[in-house]
C-alpha cells in the first residue's frame, strides 16, 4: 500500500457481514471490511491495509445508519475485544449467526431440511468463566486489570464486564485499588473468575508467594466482599501454570458444581464449561431429546469434557464412554459416575486421530461436542463403524461444514440442527446437528 492511500478516505455503502461480524462493502472489484458498520449502512472509512485481496479499513463516521444499529451498552465496547457485536440488535444478532451457520452448511453442500428455534437466553451477565489480565506499570507506577484490547496485546482498564454475573466481587476498579495496596502489586498477572451454582471462585496468578500482610489484606478483603444473598466467594493463588491452586480464603470451601439436567455436575478450577449455564441446559436436553438414548443403548460421548453430556446420557442408556484428552477431567468424571453409580466409562485419548476409540464397542449413537479445529480426526472411524446416530455440537460452523461434508458423502442425512446462542454480543455462534445413516436400499 502507498503511503498516500494510507490517507485514501472513501464512502462505502455496507452490504453483508463477515463470519467475524465485520462489515463488507464492495466498490467496482475491490472488496472492503469495515468492521463496526451494519448491512445497510453508508459509512466513510479510512483505508488501512490490504490482506488477501480484501481491503481492511477504519470506520470514520456513518452516514446512513441500519435500523438494527443499538449504542452498545459498555463503555469499554471500543477498545475491549470482547463483544464485538454489540452495536447490533439483540434479535439481529441472532438471525446473523443462523443466517451464517445456513450460509455455511449450505456451502459444503450440507443439506438441512429444516432449522429448530435457536436456543437463546439472557443475552447479558451470562458468562461463568472469564479470565482478566492484570498488569503492573512501572512508569505510571499503577495497576492494570481488564481484558486484552481487540487490536494490540495492551490490557485496558475495565471498571465491570456486562456480561459477567453481577457480584461485588466483579468489580474490577476495586480489584485494581487492592492490588495497587499490596507489596506483591508487580506480582499478580491474571484474575479468573468461575461463577458455579454454589460459589464464585477467582483465582489469581501469581508470580511468587505473597508475603504474609499480603494475604492478609486479601483474605478481608474478599471477607468484606462476601454478602448474603449472594453466590459465596472462594479466593484461590496459583502460582504456576500447572500446579493446583491453592485456597486462601474462607478457610475452607465446598466443591464447585453446576446444575444441569437434575444433576450438580462437579466442576474443577481448571476445568472446560459451557460459558452460558442458561443456555447449556437448554443445549443439554435438546441434545437428549433428539438423540433419543435409548435404556439398552452404548452410547459415545467424544470430546466428554466434565461430563456434561455424559452424566445426563449415563441417567438413560445401558453404557456410556466418555473420552477426553485430559487426563483430569477424566479422573474427576470417572470419580462422579462411580459415587452415583451411573454406567459411564471415562476414558483419556487424543481424538485428533481415532487410534483412542479402536478397542470401544459399537455404538448405538454417538454424541461428540469438539474444540474450533472440529473431529476431522474421527470421522472415518465413525463411517467405518457405521455409527446409526451422531449429535454433532460445534461451536466453529467452519470445520462443522467441513466434517458433516464428509460425513453426508459417506451415506449420513441431517435430519435436525439448529444454533444455540451461547456467547451473546458476540460473533461466535453453537449448532447442533442430528445426523442419520441412511438406510441401504435393497433390489
Ligand atoms: C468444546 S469442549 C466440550 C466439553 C464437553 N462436551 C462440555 O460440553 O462441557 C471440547 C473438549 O474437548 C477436549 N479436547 C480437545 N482436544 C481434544 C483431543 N485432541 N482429544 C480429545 N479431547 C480433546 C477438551 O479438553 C474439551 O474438554
Amino acid at each position: 500500500m502507498k503511503p498516500a492511500d494510507k490517507q485514501r478516505r472513501l464512502t462505502l455503502s455496507v452490504d453483508n457481514l463477515t463470519s467475524e461480524g465485520e462489515g463488507v462493502a464492495r466498490l467496482g472489484r475491490d472488496v472492503y471490511f469495515v468492521p463496526g458498520a451494519l448491512p445497510g449502512e453508508e459509512a466513510e472509512v479510512v483505508l488501512d491495509g490490504r490482506r488477501r485481496k480484501v481491503w481492511q479499513t477504519r470506520l470514520l463516521n456513518l452516514i446512513k445508519t441500519s435500523p438494527d444499529r443499538v449504542t452498545p451498552d459498555c463503555p469499554h465496547y471500543q477498545r475491549c475485544g470482547g463483544c464485538d457485536l454489540q452495536h447490533l440488535a439483540y434479535d439481529a444478532q441472532v438471525a446473523f449467526k443462523q443466517e451464517r451457520v445456513a450460509r455455511e452448511l449450505s456451502r459444503q453442500g450440507v443439506e438441512v431440511p429444516e432449522w429448530s428455534a435457536p436456543i437463546v437466553a439472557e443475552p447479558w451477565h451470562y458468562r461463568r468463566k472469564a479470565r482478566l489480565g492484570v498488569r503492573y506499570s512501572k512508569d505510571s507506577r499503577e495497576n492494570f486489570v481488564g481484558f486484552r484490547e481487540a487490536s494490540s496485546a495492551h490490557i485496558s482498564n475495565v471498571d465491570r464486564c456486562l456480561v459477567l454475573p453481577e457480584h461485588p466481587a466483579l468489580d474490577w476498579a476495586a480489584w485494581r485499588e487492592q492490588i495497587n495496596r499490596l507489596d506483591a502489586r508487580a506480582v499478580i498477572t491474571q484474575i479468573e473468575a468461575i461463577a458455579a451454582d454454589n460459589a464464585l471462585a477467582l483465582v489469581l496468578r501469581i508470580l511468587k508467594p505473597l508475603s504474609p500482610g499480603d494475604e492478609k489484606k486479601l483474605c478481608s478483603f474478599a471477607a468484606g466482599l462476601n454478602m448474603d444473598g449472594l453466590l459465596p466467594l472462594q479466593l484461590w493463588l496459583k502460582s504456576e501454570r500447572d500446579a493446583p491452586a491453592q485456597l486462601l480464603w474462607p478457610e475452607q470451601a465446598e466443591p464447585l458444581h453446576h446444575q444441569v439436567d437434575d444433576l450438580a455436575l462437579r466442576l474443577e478450577l481448571s476445568d472446560f464449561v459451557q460459558v452460558n449455564g442458561a443456555v447449556n441446559r437448554a443445549m443439554v436436553q435438546q441434545a437428549l431429546h433428539w438423540l433419543q438414548p435409548g435404556a439398552d443403548e452404548v452410547i459415545w460421548d467424544l470430546f466428554a469434557g466434565h461430563g456434561n453430556f455424559s452424566m445426563p446420557l449415563a441417567k438413560r442408556s445401558q453404557q456410556v464412554l466418555a473420552v477426553e484428552v485430559e487426563q483430569s477431567m477424566v479422573d474427576s468424571l470417572a470419580a462422579q459416575a462411580s459415587n452415583l453409580a451411573l454406567p459411564l466409562q471415562a476414558i483419556q485419548a487424543d481424538l485428533s486421530g481415532a487410534g483412542g476409540l479402536a478397542d470401544l464397542p459399537e455404538p448405538d449413537a454417538v454424541l461428540l461436542d469438539p474444540p474450533r479445529a472440529g473431529a476431522a480426526g474421527v470421522m472415518n472411524e465413525l463411517i467405518a463403524r457405521r455409527v446409526p446416530r451422531i449429535l454433532y455440537v460445534s461451536c466453529d460452523a467452519a470445520t462443522l461444514a467441513r466434517d458433516l461434508n464428509v460425513l453426508a458423502a459417506a451415506g449420513y442425512q441431517v435430519r435436525q440442527a439448529g444454533i444455540m446462542d451461547m456467547f451473546p454480543q458476540t460473533h461466535h455462534v453453537e449448532t447442533m446437528v442430528l445426523l442419520e445413516r441412511k438406510a441401504k436400499r435393497h433390489g
